[in-house]
């Protein structure tokens, strides 16, 4: 067995692992993710084993490379390829404490055959609470790997297989089922209940310089050299199951599970619908956003792009439910998923709506135009608005009347109504219709906020997604799609700057690792927008963020931090100690914007 790789630079140890002190504390007894597997050619194990090389686009690679350094791209690169060795679960303290859901999550684990592979080798519980001050509501459940499965077959002798979308192993690795849908190919004559090994189909190069999987859904393998994606293959086995159903039925039904994996590389909980309400999956970065916004009971916050809920909810428990709090997001299903997890969790200074953060300033000669609604989800923060900091009844008539919330077509229809009738509608519908029963239906269209209408905003921007692990396939992005990325980020922050009262916070955030859009949109809003400058965050466990510049081959040239600035940031770095996904987070306060 190869040696552990050291993960990070010996100088940046130090820091690091002051950072990670408490964090480590309980999650102390991972095992190693950075161990090379054994390899036995005669037995085919360099074959059938989990090794994935990640792909970009060779000028991404280059960038990547000169940002971080040639051989931290590389750690990065292959950290991707891997799932966190822990999964973080924020507790709802609204509903119920981290001591009562270890309990209920020891008995699940020791109930479940797949909790005891979870038992550390020391035979203590996987569980534990985190040490980080403030965040004691955070619960860790170490996993383990990557595992070397005994895939019990030679060259001669190929295992049966199972090859599954790069979608559907990506979520595996996490710990999920491989479900019918995931299935692309398998093996003539596999009945229910065979052994079955399972691969994963990466994108290839094309001739054009496209890529893709280039399978029929249905494909038969041989295990044989001459079969498809024979080659691709290699190295890309990540476990070892039990067919549920036959080859036949994995393409004729819809739904279901394909193969119970009970052998895997990488071995985590996998949390589906347990404890609903109570916990909420989230990676450690995300609960550290919200922590950063330091949101305070009774303030009006904005989440711009909030869908599906995951830091609008960790923010709200953060405010112990006390204020308003508005999720918005561009699209309409996806503001569902919000009003659903609200709901779920009990939480209801939650107003949600339907807003292209794009536009979401809307000035006031639109004001008298705009359309005013109730949201149903909402009457709980109604009834607080009136210990609020920032009280809607004391805004203008004019600001109030610029906001439209959700499920209003079901109240008014959608056409403009008065303020009395919606001050009517709140009340009915505070004391009539369930918050759940808002669900099935429909989220209102907002028209956008006035200037300066928040105390704090969230600007989670949609990104790259270039942090989130495991990640089996990077390369359609290109240096062009890059920056357009971070394009779009800088007028979602244009608008997300006059939303934020003077006094108040704007905190700007991605899961990606890419420059562009993390320290060049910093550099953008700081050099653009005097009045804003770094604020420290609490907790800070994140690593600095990136000083200096990029000169691209084509004469672009990309500013990022200044000297002084990159310890004001927190960049989470996927392959550091922390283990999480790659994220990015700054916080901005908001001086006088005169
Ligand atoms: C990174 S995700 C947000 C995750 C969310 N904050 C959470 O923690 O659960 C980005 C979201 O931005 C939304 N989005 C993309 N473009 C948008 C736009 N122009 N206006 C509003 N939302 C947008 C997407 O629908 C997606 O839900």
């Amino acid at each position: 067995m190869k040696k552990a790789r050291v993960l990070l630079k010996p100088s940046l140890l130090p820091s690091c692992l002051t950072r990670a002190k408490y964090f480590f504390s309980s999650v102390s007894q991972l095992p190693s993710i950075s161990h090379q597997m054994e390899t036995d050619p005669s037995s085919g194990s360099e074959r059938y084993c989990y090794d994935p090389v990640l792909r970009w686009d060779p000028q991404v690679e280059d960038y990547f490379n000169k940002a971080y350094g040639t051989d931290h791209f590389a750690r990065i690169s292959k950290a991707l390829t891997r799932p966190s060795s822990y999964s973080c679960i924020r507790v709802n303290t609204v509903k119920t404490t981290s001591d009562a859901v270890i309990e209920k999550l020891t008995k699940i684990l020791n109930d479940s055959e797949d909790g005891l592979k979870l038992v550390q080798p020391d035979g203590s519980s996987p569980i534990s609470k985190c040490q980080i001050p403030g965040l004691e509501y955070v619960v860790f459940v170490n996993g383990s790997g990557p595992h070397k499965i005994q895939y019990d077959f030679g060259l001669e002798n190929p295992p049966k297989e199972v090859l599954v979308s790069r979608k559907c192993a990506e979520a595996v690795l996490r710990g999920a089922q491989v479900y019918v849908p995931g299935v692309l190919a398998c093996t003539a004559h596999v009945e229910k209940g065979d052994a079955v090994a399972v691969c994963v189909a990466i994108e290839q190069p094309g001739d054009e310089g496209d890529w893709s999987v280039n399978m029929t859904r249905g494909t038969t393998l041989q295990g044989l050299p001459k079969d498809p994606f024979y080659c691709e293959r290699s190295g890309l086995y990540i476990g070892m199951g039990t067919t549920m159903l036959s080859r036949a039925g994995m393409f004729r039904v819809s739904h279901g599970v394909a193969v119970d994996l009970s052998n895997r590389v990488f071995r985590l909980p996998s949390f589906h619908n347990v404890l609903e309400g109570e916990i909420f999956l989230q990676n450690l970065p995300s609960i550290v956003a919200a922590h950063a916004l330091d949101p305070q009971k009774g303030e009006r916050i904005l989440d711009m792009c909030a869908a599906p809920g995951g830091k609008t909810t960790a923010i709200a428990i953060l405010m112990k439910d006390e204020g308003e709090i508005v999720a918005a997001d561009r699209s309409h299903n996806k503001v569902l998923d919000v009003q659903k997890l609200s709901a779920e969790m009990g939480l209801s200074c939650i107003t949600t709506c339907k807003l292209d953060a794009l536009k979401s300033v809307c000035l006031p000669n639109t004001l008298n135009d705009s359309k005013t609604v109730v949201n149903g989800d909402n009457s709980g923060s109604m009834t607080s608005n009136k210990e609020m900091a920032f009280d809607a009844s004391r805004r203008p008539e004019a600001e109030k009347s610029c906001e439209k919330t959700a499920t209003t077509e079901q109240s008014n229809g959608g056409d403009n109504v008065s303020q009395a009738e919606v001050r009517k509608n709140k009340g009915r519908l505070k004391n009539g219709r369930g918050r759940t029963q808002t669900q099935g239906g429909r989220a209102g269209t907002s028209q956008g906020f006035p200037p300066n209408s928040f105390d704090r905003v969230l600007l989670d921007a949609p990104c790259s997604a270039l942090g989130l692990r495991p990640r089996l396939f990077a390369g359609l992005e290109t240096v062009i799609s890059l920056r357009n990325h971070g394009r779009y980020q800088r007028k979602m922050f244009d608008q997300a700057v006059q939303l934020v009262r003077v006094g108040g916070i704007l905190v700007y955030s991605t899961c990606t690792i890419n420059p562009s859009e993390n320290e060049a949109v910093v550099r953008y809003a700081l050099d653009k927008y005097k009045f804003l400058s770094l604020a420290p965050q609490h907790p800070r466990i994140g690593g600095p963020g990136l000083v200096g510049r990029c000169e691209f081959p084509d004469g672009y040239i990309e500013e990022w931090l200044k000297s002084g600035e990159e310890e004001m940031v927190q960049k989470f770095d996927p392959s550091s100690e922390l283990d999480t996904i790659g994220f990015f987070i700054a916080k901005f306060s908001v001086g006088s914007k005169d």
